[in-house]
């Protein structure tokens, strides 16, 4: 099953709310809408012409269908955008990505997060907070399973060497830039420019002092990283989708914690590891790959980084067992930014 027909299995509702297609009315002229922020069953929306933003909530017609950051949808009624003024949602258009995370491994529950995204930023701090390569591994997986292009952003080079980061990934073919606060982001610019991106990472990595570099302007609190803990306080608590000033989108999530992987399907985690994906065609048919499974080729291997099959490894172990999770009702997602 190609990953478009699961997003349509993923979409399609559980009962038929619609009227049938030769019933319902024609939005072919109704403006577009981009949307940019939901709060509690308001939908701020980007409209092209005119550059305007529309306050929108959901028509009855669209049922549990859930609408989250990056949808674009139709906007019926008063699509002006002036004070006061509220517009209907009245179609939400197929998604070309889609970005999505259980809470995390003990929580299957999928969530959708963020719909038409075209690359994943992973902003890794080279130092302070330390960086863990298991939760790059973990989103690469997540942006693999989104249909999103990965993008490995490392920052605070001034106070470590990226060296060692870029040459685990570099070889896997994951694009990467390295930055650090008051530098040239020109490197940055040209990966981000005219893309829809979405921003991940721990808090404290440096977020808020990128999307500040990028968009002078953009005003974002900046953080201080606690001394004792080396932990980046939550600073920035809502996502904000941020205008490029070349074109393009940042959408800026708050600092991720943990990003569950278990409403993906464990086939699909080695997408993330091209390097052990060759070295596995070896094992026996159906190999779990799993430290346990026998004549597993990944045991053996000569030339294959052992930290890299333990990464492998830990996110197995952390959804083995797993049936197929359960879809979310999409009136209950609570984490869409
Ligand atoms: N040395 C150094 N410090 C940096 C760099 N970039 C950011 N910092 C500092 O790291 C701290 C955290 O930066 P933020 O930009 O707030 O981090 P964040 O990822 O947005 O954090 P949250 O808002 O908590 O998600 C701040 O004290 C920044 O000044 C850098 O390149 N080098
Ligand atoms: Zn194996």
């Amino acid at each position: 099953m190609s990953r478009y027909d699961e997003e349509a299995r993923y979409d399609r509702p559980k009962r038929r709310t619609r009227p049938r297609t030769k019933d319902r009315p024609s939005y072919d002229d109704a403006a577009t809408g981009f949307v940019i922020t939901r709060d509690r069953g308001r939908y701020t929306c980007w409209v092209e012409p005119g550059d305007r933003v529309v306050t929108a909530m959901k028509a009855r017609q669209l049922g549990r269908k859930g609408v989250i950051v990056g949808d674009l949808v139709k906007l019926d009624g008063d699509a002006s955008g002036s004070e006061g003024s509220l517009a209907r949602i009245v179609e939400v258009l197929p998604r070309t990505t889609l970005l999505r995370r259980s809470a995390d491994d003990d929580d299957p529950v999928e969530r959708p997060l963020v719909a038409n995204a075209d690359q994943l930023v992973i902003v890794v701090a080279v130092a302070n907070p330390e960086p863990r390569t298991g939760l790059i591994d973990r989103f690469l997986v997540a942006a693999y399973d989104a249909g999103m292009r990965p993008l490995l952003c490392l920052t605070k080079t001034d106070l470590a060497d990226p060296d060692p980061l870029l040459s685990i990934y570099r070889p896997l073919g994951v694009e990467s830039v390295a930055t650090q606060q008051g530098g040239d982001l020109s490197a940055l610019h040209e990966q981000l420019d005219n893309r829809t991106s979405v921003l991940v990472g721990h808090s404290g990595v440096g977020k808020s002092t990128l999307v500040n570099g990028l968009i002078p302007g953009a005003d974002r609190a900046i953080g201080v990283v606690n001394e004792v803990t080396g932990r980046g306080r939550h600073t920035s608590v809502t996502a904000l989708v941020l205008r490029l000033p070349d074109g393009g989108w940042i959408i800026d999530t708050p600092g991720i914690r943990s990003f569950g992987l278990a409403h993906i399907d464990p086939d699909k985690l080695i997408l993330a590891f091209p390097d052990l994906a060759e070295v596995a065609e070896d094992c026996p048919r159906g190999c779990t790959h799993t430290e346990t499974a026998p004549d597993c080729a990944l045991d053996e291997a000569e030339g294959v980084d052992r930290e890299r099959v333990a990464s492998f490894r830990r996110l197995l172990a952390s959804r083995e067992g797993r049936e197929s999770p359960p879809a979310q009702q999409e009136s209950t997602q609570q984490e869409a930014t």
